[in-house]
């Protein structure tokens, strides 16, 4: 198929903070293997002035000028957009996807979806009633290691079945120092390890222990170690009734190290998989 002939979608981003950022600089990267023409249609942020400076140093010059609006409401009553990016605080996902969905959008929401499991089935119930795409923008999901991944460890079978998998992402933010106004230092704005880096753990340990659409739920026990109201460490043990056991843990007072994820299968005495950001996968033999 030429390149005109691939469906075009229309994208609305909401909020104009760090990762709205580069989700706009990659939609609009030229991707010999693109599936649909992306344009940036408009943007929403807290401000004009907010949204116009976000633009201009955004989008790149040879692009469309995207509409901006001073308001979130502004850019889900258009209708020339299509497709909604939220790139806004935890807390605010829900609200903010409800009123997409309700005008009609489709919606990619970054991480975490939503700050509890009350919010994301509302938000689902909403869009299916609406008929609209919904998705988490969790990008891991998308990797080439997590394809590799899955063709060795769930097709492949090389460690026989998946029996144990432990993950880690910590990373030391400095929460302590940072302003009180701080999506990662107020509660009020869904702030916490869990949430903000903790789903990456939980992301492997699921990618790993479950096939593609499993519907496996395992028991849950987690801890927290939290300061003014806020996780700076969680640790979770997931525990699947045939003895399948996911350990995922994250910090944001620690860093992890190179090796973030180990994933033990049933030739657990010869194999395991080690994974790394950098070296794709590790396959060792004792
Ligand atoms: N996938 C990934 O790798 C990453 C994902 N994220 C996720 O992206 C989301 C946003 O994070 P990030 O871009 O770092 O956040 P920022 O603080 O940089 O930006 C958030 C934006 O949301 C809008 N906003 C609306 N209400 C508020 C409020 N009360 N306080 C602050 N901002 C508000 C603002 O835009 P405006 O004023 O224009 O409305 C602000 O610029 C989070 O869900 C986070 O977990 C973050 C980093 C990496
Ligand atoms: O998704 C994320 O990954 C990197 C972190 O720095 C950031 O806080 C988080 O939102």
């Amino acid at each position: 198929m030429a390149s005109n002939d691939f469906p075009i979608l229309r994208w609305g981003i909401v909020g104009t903070g760090v990762i709205s950022s580069w989700f706009v600089t990659d939609l609009s990267l030229d991707r010999p293997d693109r599936k649909a023409n992306h344009i940036i249609q408009a943007i929403g942020s807290s401000s004009i002035e907010k949204g116009t400076t976000f633009m201009d140093n955004n989008i790149g010059k040879n692009l469309k000028r995207p509409t901006v609006y001073g308001s979130y409401q502004e850019l889900f009553a258009d209708t020339n957009v299509d497709i909604v990016y939220i790139g806004t605080p935890h807390a605010f996902h829900n609200q903010n996807c409800l009123d997409a969905i309700r005008a009609g959008k489709h919606v990619l929401c970054e991480k975490p979806f939503a700050i509890n499991a009350r919010e994301t089935k509302e938000v689902f119930e909403e869009a299916k009633q609406k008929g609209v795409f919904i998705m988490e923008a969790m990008w891991t999901r998308f990797f080439p290691l997590v394809q590799k991944l899955r063709e060795l460890i769930h097709s492949e079978k090389a460690i026989g079945d998946v029996q144990r998998v432990f993950c880690d992402f910590s990373m030391p933010m400095g929460i302590a120092s940072l302003p009180a106004s701080s999506r990662l230092k107020n509660p009020a704005l869904g702030a916490g390890s869990l949430l903000d880096i903790g789903i990456y753990s939980l992301t492997w340990v699921l990618l790993a222990l479950e096939g593609e659409f499993s519907h496996d739920t395992p028991d849950v026990t987690a801890n927290q170690r939290l300061e003014d109201g806020v996780d700076m460490a969680t640790s979770a043990l997931l525990l699947y009734e045939d003895g399948r056991q996911g350990i995922a843990t994250c910090s944001t007072l620690s860093k992890t190290p190179s090796t973030f994820c180990r994933i033990e299968g049933s030739k657990v005495s010869s194999k395991w998989m080690e994974l790394r950001p950098r070296h794709p996968l590790l396959l060792q033999s004792k």
